[in-house]
């Protein structure tokens, strides 16, 4: 009997809002293998896109869950939309904000990789992807070459700046900041992390995770630890990356220091990468 439990929809009660290719979806299937968890599967883009249908839509994309589970949704958008943190304040000043950094270089050739596959682009040419890549990256003035500030796929990774939005309505408490890098090395430790800030039971554990050969050097996770059942991440997520020279590589995190110190300062924690 203790397993009935009345199932209903209603308006959720944390939020993944990022980084986009951060993990975001690797998170959001891990935590949602909680039971006490109910997690809508795809993005909703509510606070970005879809405002003006208002909050009965909003609520009516929401899973199906039971008084015992937090309601969970992702959209990484909403990390880097400036209209976005106003919004979520006014529907929720209270409400749970999870947000998941990588180091930004790594972000941003993800993002690229990914792009490139949406236009279908020399996907399987990483060597091209590479040229491109870094003949998008710089612009140049006056004779320089100098790192595009305004191309979206760097302008996501100045975390700083978009977290700072938000910091205009939520305090500090409000977030937790997951460590993208360490999830894919130590996807446990990052979960604990995870289920602490949710008030959750701490049941996903070190034992839950498994390296399989159908997701190369990726965590999966254990869905019960009585059989054998593993969930992996689709192929769209590990993709190969392609070989940026190092010294544009250097570049790069030259580039984003100053941004990722700041970042750590004001989120008082310990960097999450080699800044
Ligand atoms: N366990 C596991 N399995 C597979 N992939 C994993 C995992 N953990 C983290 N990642 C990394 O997640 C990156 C994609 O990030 P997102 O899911 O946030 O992308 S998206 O913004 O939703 O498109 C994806 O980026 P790419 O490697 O560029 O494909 C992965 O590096």
């Amino acid at each position: 009997l203790n397993d009935f439990k009345i199932q209903r929809k209603r308006l959720p009660d944390a939020i993944l809002i990022g980084a986009k290719k951060s993990g975001t979806r690797a998170l959001l299937t891990f935590i949602s293998t909680h039971p006490n968890v109910s997690a809508a599967d795809s993005e909703i883009h509510f606070f970005d896109k879809y405002y003006h249908l208002g909050l009965d839509w909003y609520k009516s994309q929401m899973p199906y869950s039971n008084d015992n589970q937090i309601v969970i949704e992702k959209t990484p958008k909403y990390l880097v939309d400036p209209k976005v943190p106003q919004r979520v304040f006014q529907m929720n000043k209270n409400i749970k904000l999870i947000v998941i950094l990588r180091n930004p270089v790594t972000r941003a050739i993800s993002e690229f990789v990914q792009s490139q596959h949406r236009q279908k682009r020399n996907i399987n040419n990483v060597n091209e992807q590479s040229k491109r890549f870094v003949r998008m990256l710089y612009e140049s003035k006056n004779q320089n070459f100098t790192i595009r500030k305004n191309w979206n796929i760097i302008k996501n990774g100045l975390y700083v700046n978009h977290i700072k939005n938000w910091m205009e309505y939520f305090p500090l408490e409000s977030f937790v900041f997951i460590n993208g890098d360490n999830l894919i090395q130590n996807p446990h430790d990052e979960l604990e992390k995870l289920q602490k800030f949710l008030g959750l039971k701490p049941i996903i554990k070190k034992e839950n995770f498994v390296l399989t050969n159908q997701k190369k050097g990726f965590p999966c996770i254990r869905l019960d630890s009585q059989n054998e059942e593993v969930k992996c991440l689709s192929d769209q997520k590990g993709r190969q990356h392609p070989k940026i020279p190092d010294n544009v590589i250097k570049q790069l995190q030259d580039f984003y220091r100053p941004y990722n110190n700041e970042l750590f300062e004001l989120i008082k924690q310990e960097p999450f990468w080699t800044v």
